[in-house]
């Protein structure tokens, strides 16, 4: 990418403020108890369960350390995210998403209608992954996502796999330790992914950009799935919005460390218990920056509401009803282009 083209420029508002108030208070989570067991095996998880408690309450965001996905994996996956992206365009776009499937690379994503200064790979985690033909509520056909097989680097794909393994089973303890911080039974959200979970892993680029002031590595945002983690690399650049103050604040790159930040579907799940914070990445004129975020989603058929042990008389529903794999459909097919009215979110769901 070249020059800032106006379609890349952020709303005066939303520009990044170049100097950067690193956040130390963002709570890093040391998963030991849990690490090569079973969270129902573990003994002394009461400490842990408060820790994460208190992090998604205040923030919706932490770091996890000894969190047991063996550090060859990442080694092995980062480097083949940037032997991917050093590419040749040509090459990439050889395995660019299209119309019919939404995996693949793409350099053309916004976020809020704003153009993104990145490039992505999507990859599925289950193959082929079952999704909704259209976003008409009155359509139940359905579709497949299915991977793209890039040439270069060489076994990609089984490199991808094998993370992903890793990701999911983190993703099933953290969620477990999610239920038990809400008083709910550790299980309580597995029926939600064990068959046909939606979940994808996004390699992201960042190229340098000559006028970090003006652009965004991705607009302001929240993430639309239960949760996501993701593998930062070496080059600082992600902010998030601290509820308090609603200041911007730079998160601490840990190396090894994952990054963990709930999704919008926790936000209703827990009934506004926990909320899904709002974050955004900066870019920088001098480094490329790489990171690698696996978004956990539900089964497609998945009716998201706020769970009934959470709400009572005195503490109603606040969200409607809505189908998962409408919603994720329906950002996936709004994404790519600029438009005057915003996609669809959940406040939109909001009973008011
Ligand atoms: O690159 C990052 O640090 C975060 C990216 C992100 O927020 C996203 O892809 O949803
Ligand atoms: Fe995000």
């Amino acid at each position: 990418m070249g020059e800032v083209d106006t379609a890349f420029i952020q709303e005066p508002l939303n520009r990044a403020k170049l100097c950067v108030i690193e956040a130390e208070e963002i709570p890093v989570i040391d998963l030991s108890p849990i690490t090569n067991k079973a969270v129902a095996d573990s003994s002394s998880i009461e400490g842990l369960v408060k820790e994460i408690g208190f992090a998604c309450k205040e923030w919706g965001f932490f770091q996890v350390i000894n969190h047991g996905v063996p550090q060859s994996l990442r080694e092995n996956i980062e480097k083949a995210s940037r032997m991917f992206f050093g590419q040749s365009l040509e090459e990439k776009r050889k395995v660019s998403r299209n119309e019919r499937n939404a995996m693949g690379y793409y350099d053309t994503e916004h976020t809020k209608n704003v153009r993104d200064w990145k490039e992505v790979f999507d990859s599925v985690a289950k193959d082929p992954t079952l999704v909704p033909l259209t976003t008409d509520e009155n359509d139940d056909r359905l579709t497949h996502w299915t991977n793209s097989s890039p040439q270069y680097p060489p076994h990609f794909r089984n490199i991808i796999k094998e993370y992903v393994e890793e990701m999911e089973k983190l993703s099933f303890k953290l969620m477990e330790l999610i239920a038990l911080s809400l008083g709910l039974e550790a299980k309580r959200f597995e029926e939600y992914f064990m068959k046909d979970q939606t979940s994808f892993i996004r390699f992201n680029y960042y190229p340098t950009c000559p006028n970090p002031e003006l652009a965004l590595g991705v607009g302001p945002h929240k993430d639309i799935g239960a949760l996501t983690i993701l593998a930062q690399e070496e080059v600082a650049g992600l902010e998030v919005k601290h509820k308090a103050d609603q200041e911007w604040i730079r998160v601490q790159l840990i190396p090894n460390a994952y990054i963990i930040n709930l999704g919008d579907i926790v936000q209703v799940w827990s009934n506004d218990a926990y909320e899904s914070p709002e974050h955004r990445v900066v870019v920088n004129s001098e480094k490329e920056r790489f990171s690698i975020p696996f978004f956990f989603f539900p089964a497609q058929e998945t009716e998201v509401k706020p769970l009934e042990e959470l709400i009572n008389d005195q503490n109603p529903s606040k969200y409607r009803p809505y189908k998962w794999g409408k919603f994720l459909v329906h950002r996936f097919n709004t994404n790519f282009k600029k438009r005057k009215e915003d996609n669809i979110q959940i406040y939109q769901f909001k009973i008011k």
